[in-house]
């Protein structure tokens, strides 16, 4: 993540205001996006769509033919005859939607990202560098998209239905990436001076402890990528037991034992379940310490609490997923859920980034 602020320093107040409103719009996009790709995963429909068109794609199949042709394409590929054998073309146009709107919002996103920077550009109101910056976000936007194809041309594999878990992981990690660059962007322009903390031993402490935190909720995505890549949250549907133990009896079922975290769904689905409650256990930590330091503010303050309340919803809905057997609304809400969380962490340290030693 980011630590430094871009220098927009010359920027008004009022552009400061449009600007930074303009970032969250886009985070908020990415939100939409993030809940999208967790309906087109969870409803079967991430591999209807067999070309990649990046600018004609923005146009949707508009007669027979081009439907007829479409699903052509994809019953030459194994999902469809191990998973959809005689669906037809009804059946096909079902699980086309998800994909192509998914896929139609990222160039949606590329442009609402792309013509306001031609037009802050234009009329000078950003400075070189934080133009730079923005151009790189959208560049990374379309290196998302190429991923995204990537990530879906390894489902198109002999005796393949799903794409590779780790291309999974890949593409929900970038654009989660993609996500904290511009929101942190977002913050930085629109609360461009840190608050200067006398730093008591409590607010350092605190500002130590949310850095831990972060690196370990990134961790938990990361597993939470796997576990969702993997299909493991439809075994072991029960908490806080996993067929009646703490730790599965095949955990380590596989060797070499690293291959465990990453293939066998009773470690992966274990390992993300553990890495949750650490990351629980430790923004309750951060909020013990940091509502101690009274010499970090109200700003901070409120920071910490929106964090407490954040994680306690996302691990509730991780565990309403698990034991309602990932349904797809459920299975959405926790994905899109967990950038929020990574956001609400993100603001926790933006609040934190004046906090220093004093000499
Ligand atoms: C800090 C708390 C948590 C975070 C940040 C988190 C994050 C995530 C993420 C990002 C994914 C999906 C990734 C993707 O779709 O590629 C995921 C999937 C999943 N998580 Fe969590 N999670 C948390 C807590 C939990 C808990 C406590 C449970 C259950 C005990 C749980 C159960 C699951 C299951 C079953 C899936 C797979 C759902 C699917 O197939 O769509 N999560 N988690």
């Amino acid at each position: 993540m980011p630590t430094s602020s871009p220098p927009q320093t010359d920027m008004t107040p009022a552009h400061r205001k449009l600007i930074s409103g303009w970032l969250f719009l886009l985070c908020f996009m990415l939100l939409g996006m993030i809940a999208i790709g967790g309906v087109t995963r969870l409803t079967g429909s991430g591999l209807s769509i067999m070309d990649w068109q990046p600018v004609s794609g923005f146009i949707p199949p508009l007669s027979h033919a081009e439907w007829e042709r479409l699903f052509a394409l994809y019953q030459t590929i194994p999902q469809y005859h191990l998973q959809h054998e005689g669906f037809g073309l009804e059946g096909f146009q079902r699980i086309f939607w998800a994909e192509w709107i998914h896929r139609f919002w990222g160039r949606l996103m590329g442009l609402v990202l792309l013509l306001p920077l031609i037009w802050f550009v234009v009329r000078g109101m950003i400075t070189r560098r934080l133009a730079l910056r923005l151009f790189i976000f959208f560049i990374l936007g379309a290196l998302q998209g190429a991923i995204g194809w990537f990530m879906v041309a390894s489902g198109f594999r002999p005796n393949s239905t799903a794409v590779e878990p780790v291309r999974l992981v890949l593409h929900l990690s970038a654009a989660l990436l993609l996500y904290g660059a511009i929101l942190w962007t977002a913050f930085s322009i629109r609360w461009p001076t840190p608050e200067r903390h006398a730093a008591s031993s409590a607010a350092r402490l605190a500002k130590r402890l949310a850095c831990f935190t972060i690196v370990l909720l990134c961790t938990t995505i990361i597993a939470g990528g796997f576990t969702a890549g993997t299909h493991a949250g439809f075994l072991f549907n029960t908490f806080p037991l996993m067929d009646g133990h703490l730790i599965p009896t095949d955990y380590a079922q596989l060797s070499p034992f690293w291959m465990n975290w990453f293939i066998n769904k009773a470690a992966v689905q274990f390992d993300h379940r553990l890495l949750a409650t650490l990351t629980a256990l430790s923004i309750g930590a951060v909020l013990l310490v940091g509502l101690k330091a009274t010499d970090l503010g109200s700003k901070a303050h409120n920071a910490f609490i929106l964090l407490g309340w954040a994680v306690v919803i996302q691990y509730a809905l991780g565990v309403t997923t698990l034991l309602l057997v990932v349904p797809v609304w459920a299975g959405a809400v926790h994905q899109t859920f967990a950038a929020v969380l990574l956001g609400v962490m993100l603001y926790v340290l933006h609040c934190l980034r004046g906090t220093k030693a004093v000499a």
